[in-house]
């Protein structure tokens, strides 16, 4: 049935895919997860195909939830040494900024947890932003069962819920807020700490207007009040790490996990190596799939990760070698499977494969590469007597399919979880015998200064998942770069060493954390109009720059302060707009500030040409 209204009706097929797939759910839900307006919503119960009723729901967050209250854990003692530190600094009562460098299983939460108790004892109250995607129920609960009066803030609450929470916290009703990055905007009074779980993460900064980045948001917002700032890690940014090696930031280390468990042993598979196969490369390595049937023959669960989504990331033609694009953005489309439809991840534009080549009319299509929809396919027939679950956006849709998801891996009822990045951060399932990473190569040759910084911090993540349990733990790493320093250090556990020589290269070339960069990005219809006016852009840069910082242009540092480009983005073209960008790069902010200036006037008279300026940009594509 829905296959002959997909045809005629493509929005109110996709309305009903969804309510198949998801069962019963709130009008707005439905809007938002099938991205359909109410108009194809009500022609389908006009239909006959779905009804609609009314029925109470109780919008109160805790509603009917019970939380048993729990007592501190007894410390181990390199959480001690963390817990002392951060309560002399509270007790000081004056800004400061302590980095907590723990390995994966360390016991951070702990250690969040001591500090907050300790702030409440003082007569004060405590933020903690975690990334959006660890806001499990399971988390909230780690700090509801430890304090009474806790509110939590973020985006998919309702309105209601919203509003309630906002009001609890402005009325002084809550000791502790906890949310993703606007709970730093939090109506809290008398902040003595804000703790940043997992600060690495890109989630806290926005990259939509206004943008900020949460984590250094909050320091600031702390040394207005006198608080203490506490960014915890096992893969710390390098500007976090940099700022304690200069005495801005103090540094605690947990280098052991709870329980003295190793951390488990990484293998790199060099996939050079792997034969050949008749039909193309090889997907999972003999040793992979090895260990694999080892782990799930003792009952344990194995994971796996494929940070890329989707059937298959590109379809060419064999006969012409014609890569599809998007129309409307300058990138290769992804051919899902299940939609049966080939799909833009920039734009979301949605077209039907094509029967033949678009180019040379050939039948030559075929769908190249592996996404985590065929990735499915693959392990289900080289393992069918095991439950598998897909876990990436494209399943996750639902209100509830990841906390759904979580659970029923935690219950044991799935022995293989495979996933994007969603399932390398924060899981603590001690019967995770099995990290298996698909393929460690995905960030790592993007145009982007941080590529090697990312690489290095998915690894670490995902390996940190495993051995947690008694039963120790084992990473496959497969990869065509084994030789990558992001690739070994992460496989040694070695953080120190990766930062060391990360910073190396940062500071040859003066990149972030020893010079500050902007992104500068135009775009416009005409491809022509906006290379014109970047190129007038940069030399008002280079004239400022000129007048500003001349004499820094001379001597040791040269690469110090300049621009870099202009050039066209790496994606060219995003929603019919092509786009051109060049970076900003200075030695400290107030040079940066000082050169931006120069080009201030230039966002307002122009309608066929946009720009945005991001400053400590975080994508360069
Ligand atoms: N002092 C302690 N005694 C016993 N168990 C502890 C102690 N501290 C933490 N744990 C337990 O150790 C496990 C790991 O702790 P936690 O999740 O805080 O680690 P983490 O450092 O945040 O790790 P990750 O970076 O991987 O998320 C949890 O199950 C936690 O309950
Ligand atoms: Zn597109």
């Amino acid at each position: 049935m829905v296959s002959t209204i997909k045809k005629r009706a493509p929005k109110q097929a996709r309305v009903l895919e969804v309510l198949t797939e998801e069962g019963e759910m709130t009008f707005p839900e439905l809007a938002s997860i099938s991205k359909c307006k109410m108009d194809s919503i009500n022609r389908l119960r006009d239909r006959g195909f779905i009804t609609l009723d009314k029925k109470e729901v109780s919008d109160s967050l805790f509603a009917g939830k019970h939380f048993k209250k729990t007592a501190h854990l007894s410390s181990t003692e390199e959480q001690e040494v963390a817990i002392r530190l951060i309560k002399r600094k509270l007790r000081e009562r004056k800004h400061s900024v302590v980095l907590l460098k723990g390995v994966t299983g360390s016991g951070k939460t702990e250690v969040y947890l001591q500090a907050i108790s300790e702030v409440i004892t003082l007569g004060m109250r405590a933020i903690v932003l975690v990334p959006e995607i660890s806001l499990t129920p399971q988390t909230i609960e780690r700090f509801k069962s430890r304090f009474d009066r806790v509110s939590v803030l973020h985006s998919s609450l309702t309105e209601r819920q919203r509003s309630d929470q906002w009001w609890e916290i402005k009325n002084g009703n809550a000791d502790v807020v906890v949310g993703a990055r606007s709970a730093v905007f939090a109506p809290l009074e008398d902040v003595g700490l804000i703790v940043i779980d997992e600060e690495h993460e890109n989630t806290f900064k926005q990259d939509t207007s206004p943008r900020y980045n949460a984590r250094d948001v909050s320091v600031v917002r702390a040394a207005y009040e006198n608080a203490v700032v506490v960014l915890g890690s096992a893969t710390p940014s390098l500007e976090s790490f940099y700022n304690t090696s200069n005495g801005k930031y103090e540094c605690v280390n947990l280098k052991n996990r709870v329980g003295h468990k190793p951390l488990p042993r990484v293998e790199i598979i060099d996939m050079r190596r792997e034969v050949y196969r008749g039909k193309g490369l090889k997907q999972i390595s003999n040793y992979l799939e090895l260990s694999m049937k080892q782990s799930l023959s003792r009952k344990e669960q194995v994971l796996l990760l494929l940070n890329r989504r989707g059937f298959s990331p590109f379809i060419s033609c064999r006969r012409c070698g014609f890569v599809l694009r998007c129309k409307r953005c300058d990138i290769s489309l992804t051919y899902h499977k299940k939609r049966d439809a080939v799909i833009c991840h920039y734009c979301f534009s949605e077209e039907p494969v094509p029967g033949e080549c678009p180019d040379c009319c050939s039948n030559g299509i075929r769908f190249q590469g592996f996404g985590t929809e065929r990735m499915e396919e693959l392990i289900k027939t080289r393992f069918p007597d095991y439950n598998l679950l897909r876990m990436d956006s494209d399943t996750m849709r639902g209100k509830d399919s990841h906390e759904k998801a979580l659970s029923s891996f935690r219950n044991g009822d799935i022995d293989i979880l495979l996933g994007t990045q969603m399932i390398a951060k924060g899981l603590d399932f001690p019967n995770v015998t099995l990290v298996g990473v698909l393929s460690a190569d995905t960030i790592i040759n993007l145009p982007d200064f941080r590529a090697g910084e990312k690489t290095f911090q998915l690894l670490c993540q995902v390996a940190g998942r495993t051995g947690r349990g008694s039963k120790g733990g084992k990473v496959v790493v497969q990869t065509y770069n084994p030789e990558h320093y992001s690739i070994t250090h992460a496989a040694s556990h070695d953080y120190d060493g990766f930062a060391k020589k990360e910073l190396e290269y940062r500071k040859q070339l003066y990149y972030p954390p020893y010079g500050r960069l902007a992104r500068v990005v135009l775009r416009g219809k005409n491809d022509q109009d906006v290379k014109e006016k970047i190129s007038k852009i940069a030399e008002k840069l280079m004239k400022a720059i000129k007048l500003s910082g001349g004499p820094l242009l001379s001597g040791l540092h040269k690469n110090k302060i300049g621009v870099l480009g202009p050039a066209p983005a790496p994606i060219v073209k995003v929603k019919d707009n092509y786009r051109w960008h060049l970076i900003v790069k200075a030695d400290s902010f107030n040079n940066l500030h000082t050169i931006l200036k120069s080009i201030e006037n230039e966002k307002r008279n122009s309608k066929k040409v946009q720009m945005m300026i991001d400053v400590d940009p975080y994508m360069l594509i």
